[in-house]
């Protein structure tokens, strides 16, 4: 067993050399398939490096995202976020109720509501009939914005068949069980930006966060995040614990859908962004992440997996529809 990303408060989320699943033999790779399939069982997430996608890729898409957010404001807000549906465009929850904390009715304005202080932009499957993306227009730094990101798409595709392969051979199905149920695309890439904010944000509302608590709804989320911190995961006795950037990794966490289609053998556990870990400024500087939201397919039919009931009493929850499970999850959101 290799070390643990993080170990705290009875959390403990393994990382785990991914390489060794894609490359190794056959002891390595059901070994890592195990090691996979336990993190998700017992915390819900897992850190993964050597993945398939390289550190060029990566920067490369956090640079290119970090140009779309710097678009004015008006531009954004013309590819806004319209429907669960279609579940792609633009999102700038609160953030100008956040940042101009003037007068003192403002002030409590925000101790109440709080919203999260983001920007986010989602990218669907780029054929989905019906649903076409809300690319930004090409030109200045924008230029091979759709390319970098259909590209990136496509790789993150592929890693989740990956994991839901090791996650396959770990629970000692075919590995290829989950093939037939994943080679769609049906994802959601969410580029995020938490912009700039001054300290006092925090302390004067101690209820105020970056992105308030969660689980996310699909198969499985992978989550490449910056190296600012402040993203938490909810331990089992309920404490928050920073799940701290580990340059190259990528963290991995199980969702709703997935524990579901598991029979509650695998979790999908609350977590969180917050204030950043101590800097010695005035103002945190802004945090980017890239969160890659895998579903089954739409069309799939979820039922609880063989091998997680012993009797048909035994299971937990109806066979439902992958589309629509998700378009109420997401309608209960929006
Ligand atoms: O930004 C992060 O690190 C986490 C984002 C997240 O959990 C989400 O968007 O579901
Ligand atoms: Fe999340």
């Amino acid at each position: 067993m290799e070390k643990a990303a993080v170990q705290a408060d009875g959390l403990l989320i393994p990382l785990i050399d991914f390489s060794k699943f894609e490359n190794g033999d056959d002891g390595q790779k059901l070994e890592t398939a195990k090691a996979i399939l336990n993190g998700f069982q017992t915390a819900g997430f897992i850190y993964l490096k050597n993945i398939p996608i390289t550190a060029e890729t990566r920067a490369h898409v956090f640079g290119t995202s970090a140009k779309f957010f710097r678009l004015p404001l008006d531009t954004k807000l013309s590819h806004g976020w319209t429907t669960p549906q279609a579940n792609r465009g633009y999102s700038a929850p609160g953030r100008e109720k956040v940042t101009q904390l003037t007068d003192i009715n403002e002030v409590e304005k925000v101790r109440t509501s709080a919203p999260d202080i983001k920007e986010s932009f989602e990218i669907g499957r780029d054929d989905e009939p019906g649903h076409p993306n809300q690319w930004p227009a090409e030109h200045g730094e924008l230029v091979g914005f759709k390319s970098t990101m259909t590209d990136f798409f496509d790789q993150c595709k592929a890693l989740h068949v990956e994991v839901m392969r090791a996650i396959a051979v770990g629970m000692g199905l075919a590995p290829g069980f989950f093939d037939g149920f994943v080679d769609v695309g049906d994802n959601t890439l969410r580029l995020l930006h938490y912009p700039e904010v001054k300290k006092e944000v925090f302390q004067i509302n101690p209820g105020q966060v970056r992105a308030g608590e969660h689980s996310d709804y699909g198969s499985i989320t992978l989550l490449f995040q910056d190296a600012r911190g402040g993203l938490q995961v909810k331990s089992p006795s309920g404490e928050f614990v920073d799940a701290t950037p580990i340059e190259g990794t990528c963290v991995v966490n199980a969702g709703d859908l997935l524990a579901r289609w598991s029979n509650d053998t695998i979790k999908s556990t609350i977590h969180r962004v917050v204030e950043p870990p101590h800097t010695d400024e005035e103002v945190h500087p802004p945090r980017y992440s890239i969160a890659y939201f895998c579903n089954p397919n739409f069309k799939s039919h979820i039922d609880a997996l063989p091998g997680t009931y012993a009797s048909e009493d035994e299971k937990k929850y109806e066979g439902i529809n992958s589309g629509d499970y998700l378009v109420q999850r997401l309608t209960a959101t929006y």
